[in-house]
């Protein structure tokens, strides 16, 4: 059987509690990506979501359990792996490009500055910030500090690409185009991705799996939706494809529903719940084909 790209493995997360003992915040997650995939993670606020992404990006390290990434555990953080915060995460007395040059210096390091700038200046141009290389992020808007911190993760060309909310501080025109550039990107280059998103839309979009997880504490992935939209979706088409809104509602009814009754479904007497493995769930409409195939039950 093919080995996963990315193994997540029984991971838990505890922090000291205020009354004194512990707070789990989600316990025993069980999940694995292949590479190249795209994944979003969707649940409500506090489960966990963060917290997840920063153990991948090698920030965090999980209290029991470990994630392996191509054969090996992670050792902290690495230029194989770019972050994209809700809080941009820049160096506030560099000046844009000095933002971005500095990621790709650290990466090339034998490349010459003008190389460096050369390299930098094309993916501030992609974000749409040409012409403002030489802004300190003080002078920018939310919304631009975000598209720096977006330019200088993609122009270190990582294999992993982790996103916290990436796009929530854009306006909606901005936000669609780089989700346009940030999807191609990632499909050009082979990059897996693993994006935590509140917009069901966005996941839908851009996701080959959406990861639903329940309410913390001791949050759990409640179900893996597999995106049944073909892998070469437009933007302008996505709606009238016929498994559209069974996997819109589908989503939906989780967040508003199933997310909160999960749990004591899950103690209901006689339930087994196998979590080295949530159930894989593709959203079809009657008579849709689904692709990829289905690998579980379709609702
Ligand atoms: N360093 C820490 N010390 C104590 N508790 C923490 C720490 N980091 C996170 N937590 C707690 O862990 C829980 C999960 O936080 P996390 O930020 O991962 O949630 P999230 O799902 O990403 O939320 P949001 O959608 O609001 O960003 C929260 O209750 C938070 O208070």
């Amino acid at each position: 059987m093919a080995q996963s790209y990315i193994s997540i493995e029984g991971i838990s997360r505890r922090f000291p509690a205020p009354e004194g003992g512990k707070a789990t915040v989600f316990e025993d997650l069980w999940f694995s990506m292949n590479q190249g995939e795209f994944v979003c993670v969707i649940g409500h606020s506090g489960c966990g979501k963060t917290t997840v992404l920063n153990i991948l990006a090698g920030l965090d390290e999980p209290t029991d359990g470990a994630v392996i990434i191509d054969g090996r555990g992670i050792e902290g953080p690495s230029l194989d792996r770019a972050v994209i915060f809700q809080s941009h995460g820049l160096l506030p007395w560099r000046s844009v490009m000095g933002n971005v040059a500095y990621a790709v210096s650290s990466k090339w390091r034998s490349w010459s500055r003008p190389k460096v700038e050369e390299h930098a200046a094309r993916f501030i141009a992609l974000v749409g910030l040409g012409g403002a290389e030489t802004k300190r992020p003080a002078e920018l808007s939310g919304g631009m500090r975000q598209r720096v911190g977006i330019a200088r993760a993609l122009s270190i060309e990582p294999k992993i690409m982790l996103m916290d909310e990436p796009f929530s501080a854009l306006d909606a025109l901005t936000r669609g185009t780089l989700q346009d550039e940030v999807r191609r990107i990632c499909r050009d280059t082979g990059q897996t991705v693993f994006m935590i998103t509140h917009d069901v839309d966005e996941a839908i979009y851009l996701a080959d799996k959406i990861v639903l997880m329940t309410n913390g504490p001791d949050a759990r992935i409640a179900e893996i939706v597999a995106n049944p939209l073909p892998a070469d979706r437009a933007r302008n088409d996505v709606h009238k494809h016929p498994s559209y809104y069974p996997l819109r509602n589908h989503i939906i009814d989780f967040l508003v529903t199933r997310s909160k009754a999960f749990q004591s479904e899950l103690d209901a007497p006689g339930k087994v719940w196998n979590r080295r493995a949530p159930p894989v769930v593709v959203p079809v409409s009657p008579g849709a084909i689904a692709s990829p195939p289905p690998v579980a039950k379709a609702v």
